[in-house]
C-alpha cells in the first residue's frame, strides 16, 4: 500500500509538474489479479483498483499493519463501482453479482471479501474508495437506475453531463463515504466549471472511458493559485479540502467522484465565482 501524506496549500503552490503529480495523481490502479491501494492521510481515504483475471482477489492480511486492525474492513467501509466486465463479489456468506456500471457498498466489519471476474476475457475492474467507519451499515448493491441520474450543463458551455449518485443518503446509509459517477455527453469536455471547494470534505476524481491518446487537464489548487495535471485513462486525482477540482478533456470522458469528511450533504459546496479564478 502506498502512503501519501497530507499536503498544505502553501507547499502545493511551490511544486513543479513532477511534484504535483507525486502528491496528487494516482496511476496504475488496475493490475491483473491484484488489488492496488493508495492510502491518503487526508481524511484517511484509501483509493484503489481490483482487477481479478485468472483467480479471485482479496485484501492481503498484511494490510492490517497499516490499519492496526485484525482485518482490513474491521473499522472501515468500502464503496466500489465496476467499470469493467461482470464481477462476482463474496462478502462473508453472501454473493453479489455486480455488472458494469453498478456499485457495491460493503459495510464495516466484513471479514471475508473476495472479488472474481465472471469472464477472464472481459475482466471486472472495480474502482474503490474506502474510509474509516464507526458503525456497520448493511452491505448493498446499487444499480445505475437506483442512482437517481441528474443531467446538468449545456452543449453551449461544453459541459452537458449526467451525474449518477450511487452512494448518497437518499439511496442508502453510509458512515461518511459518498460516491457517484458523472458521464459527459459526446462533444462536452468540461466538468465542474464553474468550480467549487468544500472545506468540509475532501474528494477524489477517477477518470475513465478515455482513448489511450486522450487527456484531461485536471484543475487543482486554491482558486487564485490554480495548477493543472495531465490525467490519462484510469487515473485518479486526490483533491484536498482547500482545492478546486475540475477538468477539461480532449474528448468526452466519464469520472467517478468520492468524498469523505464532515457531512454527507452533496450540495454543501462553496461555489467559486468565475471572476475570482486566477
Ligand atoms: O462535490 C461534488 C463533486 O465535485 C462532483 O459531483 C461534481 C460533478 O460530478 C460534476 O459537476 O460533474
Ligand atoms: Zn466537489
Amino acid at each position: 500500500m502506498e502512503i501519501r501524506q497530507p499536503i498544505h496549500s502553501e507547499h502545493a503552490r511551490t511544486l513543479d509538474t513532477e511534484g504535483l503529480r507525486r502528491q496528487f495523481l494516482v496511476e496504475g490502479l488496475f493490475k491483473p489479479d491484484e488489488a492496488t491501494l493508495t492510502y491518503s492521510q487526508i481524511d484517511r481515504i484509501i483509493v484503489g483498483g481490483i482487477m481479478p483475471v485468472t483467480r479471485p482477489v482479496s485484501f492481503a492480511p498484511e494490510l492490517g499493519r497499516h490499519t492496526g486492525t485484525d482485518f482490513f474492513l474491521q473499522r472501515r467501509e468500502l464503496g466500489l463501482i465496476n467499470i469493467g466486465g461482470a464481477a462476482r463479489v463474496l462478502v462473508d456468506d453472501r454473493q453479489y453479482d455486480i455488472e458494469s456500471r453498478e456499485a457495491l457498498y460493503i459495510g464495516q466489519g466484513a471479514r471475508l471479501v473476495e472479488f472474481k471476474s465472471v469472464d477472464p476475457a472481459n475482466p471486472a475492474k472495480l474502482y474503490f474508495n474506502c474510509a474509516p467507519a464507526h458503525t456497520a451499515y448493511p452491505t448493498r448493491k446499487v444499480t445505475l437506475a437506483e442512482a437517481s441520474p441528474e443531467t446538468l450543463g449545456s452543449a453551449d458551455t461544453s459541459n452537458r453531463r449526467t451525474i449518477h449518485k450511487f452512494l448518497v443518503p437518499d439511496v442508502l446509509p453510509t458512515c461518511q463515504l459518498l460516491m457517484g459517477m458523472t458521464q459527459l455527453e459526446p462533444g462536452s469536455l468540461w466538468n465542474t466549471m464553474p468550480c467549487h471547494q468544500h472545506d468540509r470534505r475532501m474528494e477524489v476524481y477517477f477518470y475513465f472511458d478515455m482513448k489511450s491518446d486522450a487527456v484531461v487537464f485536471h484543475m487543482l489548487g486554491e482558486p487564485t493559485q490554480t495548477r493543472h495535471l495531465v490525467v490519462r485513462n484510469e487515473q485518479a486525482v486526490i483533491s484536498p479540502s482547500w482545492s478546486i477540482h475540475s477538468g477539461v478533456g480532449t474528448q468526452a470522458y466519464t469520472f467517478i467522484w468520492g468524498m469523505v469528511g464532515e457531512n454527507q450533504v452533496f450540495k454543501d459546496m462553496d461555489h467559486v465565482p468565475m471572476t475570482a479564478l486566477r
